[in-house]
Protein backbone atom coordinates (compact mmCIF):
# COMPACT_ATOMS: atom_id res chain seq x y z
CA UNK A 1 0.00 0.00 0.00
CA UNK A 2 1.09 3.57 -0.26
CA UNK A 3 2.87 5.39 2.33
CA UNK A 4 0.83 7.86 4.43
CA UNK A 5 2.00 11.22 4.35
CA UNK A 6 -0.33 12.86 7.10
CA UNK A 7 -3.04 11.89 9.46
CA UNK A 8 -6.44 13.81 9.72
CA UNK A 9 -9.05 13.84 12.70
CA UNK A 10 -12.15 14.27 12.74
CA UNK A 11 -15.31 14.76 14.84
CA UNK A 12 -18.88 13.41 14.10
CA UNK A 13 -20.40 15.29 11.30
CA UNK A 14 -16.38 16.97 10.64
CA UNK A 15 -16.16 18.31 6.86
CA UNK A 16 -13.45 16.56 5.13
CA UNK A 17 -14.14 18.37 1.69
CA UNK A 18 -17.01 19.42 0.14
CA UNK A 19 -18.98 18.33 -3.44
CA UNK A 20 -17.41 20.67 -6.38
CA UNK A 21 -14.51 21.78 -4.62
CA UNK A 22 -10.95 21.32 -6.56
CA UNK A 23 -8.71 18.86 -4.69
CA UNK A 24 -6.87 15.58 -5.46
CA UNK A 25 -5.75 13.99 -2.44
CA UNK A 26 -6.51 10.23 -1.93
CA UNK A 27 -7.56 9.24 1.95
CA UNK A 28 -7.77 5.43 3.47
CA UNK A 29 -9.99 5.37 6.79
CA UNK A 30 -8.00 4.46 9.27
CA UNK A 31 -10.53 4.53 12.17
CA UNK A 32 -14.57 5.79 12.15
CA UNK A 33 -15.86 6.12 8.49
CA UNK A 34 -16.94 8.83 6.37
CA UNK A 35 -20.07 8.97 4.42
CA UNK A 36 -20.44 10.42 0.70
CA UNK A 37 -23.03 12.74 -0.06
CA UNK A 38 -24.88 14.75 -2.74
CA UNK A 39 -26.65 17.68 -2.61
CA UNK A 40 -29.62 17.46 -4.14
CA UNK A 41 -32.51 20.39 -3.54
CA UNK A 42 -30.28 21.72 0.00
CA UNK A 43 -30.80 18.02 0.96
CA UNK A 44 -27.53 16.00 1.67
CA UNK A 45 -28.44 12.61 0.08
CA UNK A 46 -26.24 9.87 1.51
CA UNK A 47 -24.93 7.81 -1.69
CA UNK A 48 -22.09 5.57 -0.08
CA UNK A 49 -20.63 4.92 3.59
CA UNK A 50 -16.58 4.28 3.64
CA UNK A 51 -15.40 2.30 6.26
CA UNK A 52 -11.85 1.05 8.01
CA UNK A 53 -9.39 0.19 5.09
CA UNK A 54 -11.23 1.71 2.67
CA UNK A 55 -9.99 4.67 -0.31
CA UNK A 56 -11.90 7.30 -1.05
CA UNK A 57 -11.08 10.78 -2.97
CA UNK A 58 -10.06 8.79 -6.03
CA UNK A 59 -12.27 10.12 -8.76
CA UNK A 60 -11.32 13.64 -9.02
CA UNK A 61 -7.69 12.34 -8.97
CA UNK A 62 -8.46 10.22 -11.56
CA UNK A 63 -10.03 11.71 -13.85
CA UNK A 64 -9.06 14.93 -13.20
CA UNK A 65 -12.43 16.89 -12.18
CA UNK A 66 -13.54 18.61 -9.00
CA UNK A 67 -14.90 16.00 -6.03
CA UNK A 68 -17.87 14.54 -7.28
CA UNK A 69 -19.79 14.69 -3.90
CA UNK A 70 -19.16 15.87 0.06
CA UNK A 71 -17.23 13.93 2.54
CA UNK A 72 -17.62 13.73 6.20
CA UNK A 73 -17.11 12.12 9.42
CA UNK A 74 -19.52 9.24 10.57
CA UNK A 75 -18.30 9.80 14.54
CA UNK A 76 -15.14 10.10 15.39
CA UNK A 77 -12.95 9.60 12.50
CA UNK A 78 -8.77 9.20 11.60
CA UNK A 79 -7.99 9.39 7.89
CA UNK A 80 -5.27 9.19 5.89
CA UNK A 81 -3.28 11.14 3.02
CA UNK A 82 -1.65 8.77 0.75
CA UNK A 83 1.68 9.79 -0.62
CA UNK A 84 0.97 11.94 -3.87
CA UNK A 85 3.93 11.73 -5.66
CA UNK A 86 3.83 7.64 -5.42
CA UNK A 87 0.51 7.47 -6.26
CA UNK A 88 1.28 10.22 -9.42
CA UNK A 89 4.35 7.91 -10.25
CA UNK A 90 2.24 4.77 -10.75
CA UNK A 91 -0.29 6.22 -12.50
CA UNK A 92 1.59 7.74 -14.80
CA UNK A 93 3.43 4.62 -15.32
CA UNK A 94 0.30 2.95 -16.82
CA UNK A 95 -0.02 2.86 -20.80
CA UNK A 96 -2.48 5.63 -22.11
CA UNK A 97 -5.33 3.15 -23.21
CA UNK A 98 -5.22 1.93 -19.18
CA UNK A 99 -5.39 5.52 -17.81
CA UNK A 100 -8.45 5.73 -20.20
CA UNK A 101 -10.28 2.88 -19.12
CA UNK A 102 -9.81 4.18 -15.24
CA UNK A 103 -11.51 7.52 -16.50
CA UNK A 104 -13.93 5.69 -18.40
CA UNK A 105 -15.07 3.94 -15.13
CA UNK A 106 -14.80 7.12 -13.33
CA UNK A 107 -16.90 8.98 -15.42
CA UNK A 108 -19.76 6.40 -15.14
CA UNK A 109 -19.33 6.01 -11.63
CA UNK A 110 -20.39 9.52 -11.35
CA UNK A 111 -22.98 9.72 -14.12
CA UNK A 112 -24.76 6.66 -12.12
CA UNK A 113 -24.76 8.22 -8.80
CA UNK A 114 -25.73 11.60 -10.02
CA UNK A 115 -28.42 9.97 -12.17
CA UNK A 116 -29.26 7.91 -8.54
CA UNK A 117 -29.56 10.57 -6.38
CA UNK A 118 -31.65 12.83 -8.38
CA UNK A 119 -28.92 15.41 -9.00
CA UNK A 120 -29.32 15.11 -12.77
CA UNK A 121 -32.93 15.67 -12.81
CA UNK A 122 -33.50 18.21 -10.06
CA UNK A 123 -30.04 20.47 -10.64
CA UNK A 124 -31.09 24.20 -10.96
CA UNK A 125 -28.63 25.34 -13.91
CA UNK A 126 -27.81 21.87 -16.10
CA UNK A 127 -24.88 22.18 -17.63
CA UNK A 128 -24.79 21.47 -21.97
CA UNK A 129 -22.50 21.41 -24.35
CA UNK A 130 -22.34 24.50 -25.70
CA UNK A 131 -19.20 26.42 -27.57
CA UNK A 132 -19.34 30.19 -27.05
CA UNK A 133 -16.49 32.52 -28.30
CA UNK A 134 -15.11 34.23 -25.23
CA UNK A 135 -12.24 36.65 -24.27
CA UNK A 136 -11.04 37.40 -20.69
CA UNK A 137 -7.96 39.66 -19.04
CA UNK A 138 -4.72 37.25 -17.95
CA UNK A 139 -2.26 40.00 -16.98
CA UNK A 140 -1.94 42.57 -19.23
CA UNK A 141 -3.53 40.49 -22.31
CA UNK A 142 -6.14 39.19 -23.51
CA UNK A 143 -7.25 35.67 -24.38
CA UNK A 144 -9.56 34.09 -26.62
CA UNK A 145 -11.21 31.14 -26.33
CA UNK A 146 -14.11 29.12 -26.19
CA UNK A 147 -16.44 27.77 -23.86
CA UNK A 148 -16.83 23.38 -23.59
CA UNK A 149 -20.06 23.15 -21.30
CA UNK A 150 -22.48 26.40 -19.97
CA UNK A 151 -24.88 26.90 -17.87
CA UNK A 152 -26.43 29.76 -16.82
CA UNK A 153 -24.52 29.59 -13.63
CA UNK A 154 -21.12 29.28 -15.17
CA UNK A 155 -19.46 27.38 -17.96
CA UNK A 156 -16.14 25.55 -18.33
CA UNK A 157 -13.22 27.27 -20.49
CA UNK A 158 -10.95 25.73 -22.80
CA UNK A 159 -7.25 26.81 -22.24
CA UNK A 160 -4.02 25.80 -22.14
CA UNK A 161 -3.53 28.08 -19.31
CA UNK A 162 -6.02 28.49 -16.57
CA UNK A 163 -5.95 31.10 -14.27
CA UNK A 164 -5.39 29.71 -10.01
CA UNK A 165 -9.08 28.54 -8.17
CA UNK A 166 -10.32 31.70 -6.62
CA UNK A 167 -9.42 34.40 -9.45
CA UNK A 168 -11.73 36.28 -10.15
CA UNK A 169 -12.43 38.24 -13.41
CA UNK A 170 -14.49 39.98 -15.78
CA UNK A 171 -15.59 37.46 -19.23
CA UNK A 172 -16.58 38.90 -22.08
CA UNK A 173 -18.54 36.00 -23.82
CA UNK A 174 -20.30 36.13 -27.42
CA UNK A 175 -23.73 34.40 -27.83
CA UNK A 176 -24.84 33.89 -31.33
CA UNK A 177 -26.30 37.16 -33.48
CA UNK A 178 -25.06 39.40 -30.37
CA UNK A 179 -23.30 42.52 -31.85
CA UNK A 180 -21.71 42.93 -28.25
CA UNK A 181 -20.60 40.62 -25.91
CA UNK A 182 -22.34 39.70 -21.97
CA UNK A 183 -20.22 41.04 -19.62
CA UNK A 184 -20.45 38.39 -16.97
CA UNK A 185 -18.17 38.66 -13.24
CA UNK A 186 -16.83 34.98 -12.84
CA UNK A 187 -14.66 32.96 -10.18
CA UNK A 188 -12.51 29.77 -11.13
CA UNK A 189 -14.00 27.39 -8.73
CA UNK A 190 -11.39 24.58 -10.33
CA UNK A 191 -8.72 24.02 -13.19
CA UNK A 192 -7.39 20.91 -14.70
CA UNK A 193 -4.07 22.36 -16.47
CA UNK A 194 -2.13 20.49 -19.25
CA UNK A 195 -0.27 18.28 -18.30
CA UNK A 196 2.58 15.75 -20.20
CA UNK A 197 -0.48 13.17 -19.65
CA UNK A 198 -2.63 12.99 -22.55
CA UNK A 199 -5.74 12.82 -21.14
CA UNK A 200 -9.02 12.98 -23.03
CA UNK A 201 -10.23 15.57 -21.05
CA UNK A 202 -10.67 19.20 -21.34
CA UNK A 203 -7.94 21.32 -20.35
CA UNK A 204 -9.49 24.61 -19.16
CA UNK A 205 -11.12 26.38 -16.05
CA UNK A 206 -14.45 25.85 -14.54
CA UNK A 207 -15.92 28.99 -13.58
CA UNK A 208 -18.45 30.12 -11.48
CA UNK A 209 -20.37 33.80 -12.84
CA UNK A 210 -20.52 35.92 -9.96
CA UNK A 211 -22.61 39.05 -10.97
CA UNK A 212 -24.68 39.35 -14.22
CA UNK A 213 -26.81 42.14 -15.13
CA UNK A 214 -30.25 41.13 -15.72
CA UNK A 215 -30.71 42.15 -19.34
CA UNK A 216 -27.55 39.72 -19.86
CA UNK A 217 -29.18 36.96 -17.80
CA UNK A 218 -32.04 37.05 -20.02
CA UNK A 219 -30.22 37.03 -22.79
CA UNK A 220 -28.00 33.79 -21.32
CA UNK A 221 -31.33 32.05 -20.78
CA UNK A 222 -32.39 32.45 -24.44
CA UNK A 223 -29.38 31.25 -25.50
CA UNK A 224 -29.34 28.26 -23.19
CA UNK A 225 -33.25 27.10 -22.91
CA UNK A 226 -31.99 24.08 -20.66
CA UNK A 227 -31.38 26.71 -18.00
N1 LIG B 1 -21.29 6.23 -5.91
C1 LIG B 1 -20.22 6.25 -5.11
N2 LIG B 1 -19.92 5.19 -4.36
C2 LIG B 1 -18.86 5.20 -3.54
N3 LIG B 1 -18.00 6.22 -3.40
C3 LIG B 1 -18.25 7.30 -4.13
C4 LIG B 1 -19.35 7.38 -5.01
N4 LIG B 1 -19.33 8.59 -5.61
C5 LIG B 1 -18.25 9.24 -5.09
N5 LIG B 1 -17.61 8.47 -4.20
C6 LIG B 1 -16.40 8.79 -3.41
O1 LIG B 1 -16.60 10.11 -2.92
C7 LIG B 1 -15.47 10.87 -3.33
C8 LIG B 1 -15.71 12.33 -3.54
O2 LIG B 1 -14.47 12.90 -3.97
P1 LIG B 1 -13.80 12.32 -5.30
O3 LIG B 1 -14.66 12.66 -6.42
O4 LIG B 1 -12.38 12.72 -5.33
O5 LIG B 1 -13.83 10.73 -5.06
C9 LIG B 1 -15.06 10.22 -4.65
C10 LIG B 1 -15.15 8.77 -4.28
O6 LIG B 1 -14.06 8.38 -3.48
Amino acid sequence: MFEVVAREEFNDGDLIFEEDAAGDKIYQVETGAVTVTKKVYGEDIVVEVIRKGEIFGEMSYIAKIPRTATARALGATVVNVLDPGAIRDEFSGLSQGMRQIFRSLVMRLKKATDTSSGVHFLRKEPRVKKMFSLSFLAGDAIRESYSHDASCGGLFIKTDRPLDIGREFELSLWLPNHPKPLKIKSKVMWNRPKTDDPIEMPVGMGVQFTSISRDDYEKLQVALPEC
